[in-house]
C-alpha cells in the first residue's frame, strides 16, 4: 500500500508498505481523506515537538476518515462499506486515568502520528473498531476527518462549561480557533470574538460569523472587549494561539468570575501570569487537552447542519503531492490542507 513516511524533516518519501491485516477487535480501513494539522507541519519542519523527537521514519496524519474494508472476528458493530471517522488516540484502557473516564489523560496512550506511533497518510490503516465512529449519508469523509479539529473545540468548550447566552473570546483564528467557534456556537453562545495577527484570517472568521475580529498588531484587545461587552469582559476566553502575549492577555479580558481555557502550546512551558488578579477576580483556569468524548458528539453536530467544517478546507492534494501540500499548508494565510486518497 503506497504510504507517505516522513524520512527526515521536511522530506517525505513515498513507499510500498504490507497491508496490515485487522486484529480480532479491530476495523481495517481504507484511508479516503486526512488532514493536516499544525502538529503534521512541526514534525515535518522541525523533526520534533517539545520531547517528542522523530527518531525513525514515521507516517504523520492524525486528522483521517475512510471506508471499512475488513472486520475482526469480534467486531460486530461495523461492516465493510461502513464509512467512519477514526479517533487517532487509542489508550490503555486499564490505568487509572483510564478507569475514572479520562481516557485523553493516559499516559501509555497511542496516538497516530505522535512519535513512535504511526499515522494515516497510507492507503490502509487497521484500528480498534470502537475508536472508528460510522458517518451518515450526509457527513463526507473530509468532514469526518475534520471531526478530529471539531472535537479539540468541542472539549474547549466542554472545559470552559460555554453555555446559552455567552461571550466568548477566542484568540487565535487559526483551524482550531474556528472549530472553538463552531463548537462555542453549538453550545450556545451568542457573542463570539477572534483575535489574531493575520488580517486575511480575521477576514475569514467574520465570514464565518465571528461577532467581532480584532487584530491585536492594530487594536488594543482590553478595549475592544471593554467596549463590546459593557466592561464586563468575556464570559469564557479561550487561548488558541499559543502565542506568549496572547496567553497573558486571556486574564485581562475574561469577565470577573469567568473562566479562561488553555489550548494553544507556548513554546515556552512558562508564562508570567499575574496570580492576584486572578484570585481577585476568581477566574477559573482550565487546561484542555485534546478531547474525550467527542467523536459521537462531533458526527451529530454534523449530520443535524449544526456546524461546518468543510468550509475551512482551502485545498485538497494527492498522497503522491504530499510534500508540495505540506510547503503550502506552511503558508501563514492557509487555514486547512487536505490529502485525499479517493483514487
Ligand atoms: N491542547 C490541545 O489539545 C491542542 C490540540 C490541537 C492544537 N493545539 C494547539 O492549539 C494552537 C492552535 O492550533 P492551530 O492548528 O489552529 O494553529 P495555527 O498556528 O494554525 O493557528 C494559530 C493562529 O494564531 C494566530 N496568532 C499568532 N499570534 C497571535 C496572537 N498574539 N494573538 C492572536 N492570534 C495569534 C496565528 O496567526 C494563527 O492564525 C497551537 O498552539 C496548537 O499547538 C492544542
Ligand atoms: C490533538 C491533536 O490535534 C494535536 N495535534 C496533538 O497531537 O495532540
Amino acid at each position: 500500500m503506497r504510504t507517505a513516511v516522513l524520512v527526515e524533516p521536511t522530506e517525505f518519501e513515498l513507499e510500498d508498505r504490507p497491508r496490515p491485516s485487522p486484529g480480532p477487535d479491530d476495523v481495517l480501513v481504507a484511508v479516503r481523506d486526512v488532514g493536516i494539522c499544525g502538529s503534521d507541519v512541526h514534525y515535518y519542519e522541525h523533526g520534533r515537538i517539545g520531547d517528542y523527537v522523530v527518531e525513525d521514519p514515521l507516517v504523520l496524519g492524525h486528522e483521517s476518515a475512510g471506508e471499512v474494508v475488513e472486520v475482526g472476528e469480534n467486531v460486530t458493530d461495523h461492516e465493510p462499506g461502513d464509512r467512519v471517522a477514526l479517533e487517532p488516540g487509542v489508550p490503555c484502557r486499564r490505568c487509572a486515568h483510564c478507569k475514572r473516564g479520562d481516557y485523553h489523560l493516559c499516559e501509555s496512550v497511542r496516538f497516530m502520528a505522535t512519535p513512535p506511533h504511526d499515522g494515516a497518510f497510507t492507503e490502509y490503516v487497521s484500528w480498534p473498531a470502537d475508536f472508528a465512529y460510522t458517518l451518515p449519508e450526509s457527513v463526507s469523509t473530509a468532514e469526518g476527518a475534520l471531526c478530529e479539529p471539531l472535537s479539540v473545540g468541542i472539549h474547549a468548550c466542554r472545559r470552559g462549561s460555554v453555555g446559552t447566552g455567552d461571550t466568548v473570546l477566542i484568540t487565535g483564528a487559526g483551524p482550531i480557533g474556528l472549530m472553538v467557534l463552531e463548537a462555542a456556537r453549538a453550545a450556545g453562545a451568542t457573542d463570539v470574538i477572534l483575535t489574531d495577527v493575520v488580517e486575511e484570517k480575521l477576514e475569514f472568521a467574520e465570514k464565518r460569523g465571528a461577532d467581532l475580529t480584532v487584530d491585536v498588531t492594530e487594536t488594543d484587545l482590553d478595549a475592544a472587549v471593554a467596549e463590546y461587552t459593557d466592561g464586563v469582559g468575556a464570559d469564557v476566553v479561550v487561548e488558541a494561539s499559543g502565542a506568549e502575549p496572547s496567553i497573558k492577555s486571556t486574564i485581562d479580558v475574561v469577565r470577573r468570575g469567568g473562566t479562561v481555557v488553555l489550548v494553544g502550546l507556548a513554546s515556552e512551558a512558562e508564562v508570567p501570569i499575574d496570580v492576584l488578579e486572578l484570585i481577585d477576580n476568581e477566574v477559573d483556569v482550565h487546561g484542555s487537552f485534546r478531547y474525550k468524548n467527542t467523536y459521537d458528539a462531533a458526527v451529530d453536530l454534523l449530520a443535524d447542519g449544526e456546524v461546518d467544517v468543510e468550509g475551512i478546507i482551502d485545498f485538497e492534494s494527492e498522497l503522491e503531492d504530499i510534500n508540495d501540500a505540506f510547503r503550502r499548508a506552511m503558508e501563514p494565510t492557509v487555514v486547512k490542507g487536505m490529502i485525499s486518497l479517493n483514487s
